[in-house]
């Protein structure tokens, strides 16, 4: 990993009128370096995300890809809002997928994957295409080019999106919970397909309700609480030896489907029944 992080993210803070979903916010993202967000509804993990990736406007600090300030460029002595053209070829650096999929209905599954290519990175429709059938195959999907979304499962469908996003290249995917709206059944093929994508050295952020997922395939995890990040760590820091006593408390919540997390060190409940 270089020492230059990908992403940066300085004092992200993000008020909805009087609500503070994001709290002073730190965060740096290596190349090649995954980190899973964990922490109970309503935490800021996705809004923190979706800032990230420009769907919302930040309310004070700032956020960094490749050193690039996100969403805003200085003008004459003064921070000014990005024009909507360079806004969309920075959020185009960066690939996003939605708890819902956010396919385009009416179009086949292969123009979905082609569409950003051409209209957003102008690659031509022969490359964006070829493009588009390469990672159609990488996520298990080679034989659905023609098909459209409604024709498919939601855990085919949550894979087109990933190979959506994939096709331009980002420098880092962003999932926001991209299992929850899944059948339990479907959650495994999408998940082997955001684990195969991090064993091939993608720098991604992962929003996670599934605790072990978020063990297995995180470099790092944060956990989240009331728009701040209470807590940092390798997968095995924050889910043998959480050290606040409010992640231990989240992580005692899951710890019936969280198969991974050990029992060297028994969560508060246990401790103090
Ligand atoms: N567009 C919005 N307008 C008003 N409030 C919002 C909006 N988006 C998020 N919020 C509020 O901001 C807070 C953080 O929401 P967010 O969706 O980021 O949490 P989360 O940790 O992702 O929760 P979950 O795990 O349930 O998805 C919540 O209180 C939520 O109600």
């Amino acid at each position: 990993m270089s020492d230059a992080p990908v992403l940066r993210i300085r004092n992200v803070r993000k008020q909805f009128g009087d609500h503070v979903a994001l709290d002073g916010v730190d965060l740096d993202v290596h190349e090649g370096e995954v980190v899973t967000v964990i922490g109970p509804s309503g935490s800021g993990k996705s809004t923190l995300v979706r800032c990230v990736h420009q769907l919302e406007s930040i309310d004070g600090g700032a956020m960094y890809l490749d050193g690039e300030l996100l969403g805003y460029e200085m003008r004459r002595g003064h921070l000014r809002p990005l024009p909507d053209r360079r806004l969309a070829a920075q959020r185009g650096r960066m690939g996003m997928v939605f708890q819902q999929f956010n396919l385009f209905a009416h179009w086949s599954v292969l123009r979905n994957v082609i569409e950003a290519q051409v209209t957003v990175h102008g690659r031509s429709p022969e490359e964006a295409r070829k493009e588009a059938l390469r990672l159609l195959e990488r996520v298990g999907l080679s034989g659905k080019a023609d098909a459209h979304p409604r024709m498919l499962s939601g855990g085919q469908q949550q894979r087109v999106a990933i190979a959506r996003a994939l096709a331009t290249n980002p420098r880092i995917m962003l999932f926001d919970e991209p299992t929850s709206a899944l059948d339990p059944e479907l959650v495994d093929e999408v998940l082997s397909v955001v684990l195969d994508l991090a064993r091939g050295g993608m720098t991604m952020i992962i929003v996670t309700h599934e605790m072990s997922f978020a063990r297995e395939v995180a470099d790092r995890c944060v956990f989240m609480e009331e728009g701040r990040v209470v807590e940092t760590g390798t997968p095995k820091e924050i889910f043998d030896n959480p050290a606040s006593p409010r992640l231990r408390a989240f992580l005692s919540r899951f710890s019936g489907r969280a198969a991974h997390i050990s029992d060297e060190r028994p969560l508060e409940e246990e401790t103090t029944s």
